[in-house]
């Protein structure tokens, strides 16, 4: 009940503090990248921007990718905040820190990016010395930074360390009628998976969520998951008793 893990937050996360509990206590190694979509929408909006969606990613033209980076970077060190008065001393960072995310951008949608490198021995640095890793979702090009998708980034840094990616967000994990919790499956193998995307069962948010579960495996992870963030789901995950495992048959 001590494996490392890679966590990935949801911004639309609820009882956060009780979150922050849960992993402040694990016994573990940790590294969390964290979300923040619907604070960053808020923010958007409230300056007149409003936010455009393709596939589940935010178009971000350059006046926006300032409020993004403001946002993200306030969570973050939120973050890290509540977890280090709890006894887990953690670091809020994000991709520009020493090219912990190295990106390149995806055409069409201004400056959202995909991950190309990570720079896995900040990482282990931080980790060797105790310290908790916290990664704000932003990469770096040679023009400056780029929107990632949160969880296209949990996935890359989890692939990069060869550690399982727990995404916590606010379903149970993925289910066979998005809108029915008893449908939940608990298992599913990449070949399953990918077919729901095909057959357009996983949806919205929940996409980019299952590739880049997909992703982590096929860079090394030994296994990845969905499921919500509540107290105690960290054990419920590695006892099988809660969320989608993602693995190879
Ligand atoms: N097949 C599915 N099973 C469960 N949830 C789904 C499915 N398809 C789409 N979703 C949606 O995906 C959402 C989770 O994605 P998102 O809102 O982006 O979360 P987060 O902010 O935690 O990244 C759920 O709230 C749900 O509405
Ligand atoms: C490109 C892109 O869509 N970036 C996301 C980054 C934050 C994120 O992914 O937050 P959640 O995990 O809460 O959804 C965004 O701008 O909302």
């Amino acid at each position: 009940m001590s494996e490392p893990l890679v966590v990935k937050m949801g911004g639309s996360l609820r009882a956060l503090e009780a979150l922050l509990e849960e992993l402040g206590r694990y016994p573990g190694p940790l590294v969390l990248v964290h979300g923040g979509g619907p604070e960053i929408g808020a923010w958007l909006s409230r300056l007149g921007l409003e936010s455009r969606f393709e596939g589940g990613l935010r178009v971000t033209p350059p006046e926006a990718m300032e409020v993004v980076e403001m946002v993200l970077t306030a969570i973050g060190k939120r973050l890290a905040g509540g977890l280090s008065r709890r006894g887990r001393k953690a670091v809020a960072l994000s991709g520009q820190d020493a090219l912990l995310l190295r990106g390149r951008a995806l055409p069409h949608l201004g400056r959202v990016g995909e991950v190309v490198g990570v720079e896995k021995a900040l990482l282990r640095f931080l980790l060797g010395g105790g310290y908790t890793p916290v990664v704000s979702p932003i990469a770096l090009d040679e023009a400056g930074a780029l929107n990632v998708n949160a969880d296209t980034a949990a996935g890359a840094v989890a692939g990069a360390l060869g550690w399982p990616a727990v995404f916590l967000t606010d379903v149970e994990g993925v289910y066979k009628d998005p809108k029915d919790p008893s449908t939940r499956f608990p298992r599913l193998t990449p070949e399953e998976a990918s077919r729901l995307k095909e057959e357009g069962v996983v949806q919205g948010g929940m996409i980019p969520k299952v590739e880049a579960a997909l992703f982590a495996l096929r860079q090394g992870a030994p296994w990845s998951a969905i499921a919500r963030g509540r107290e105690g789901v960290l054990r419920a995950v590695l006892l099988g008793e809660a969320g989608t495992l993602f693995k190879e048959a």
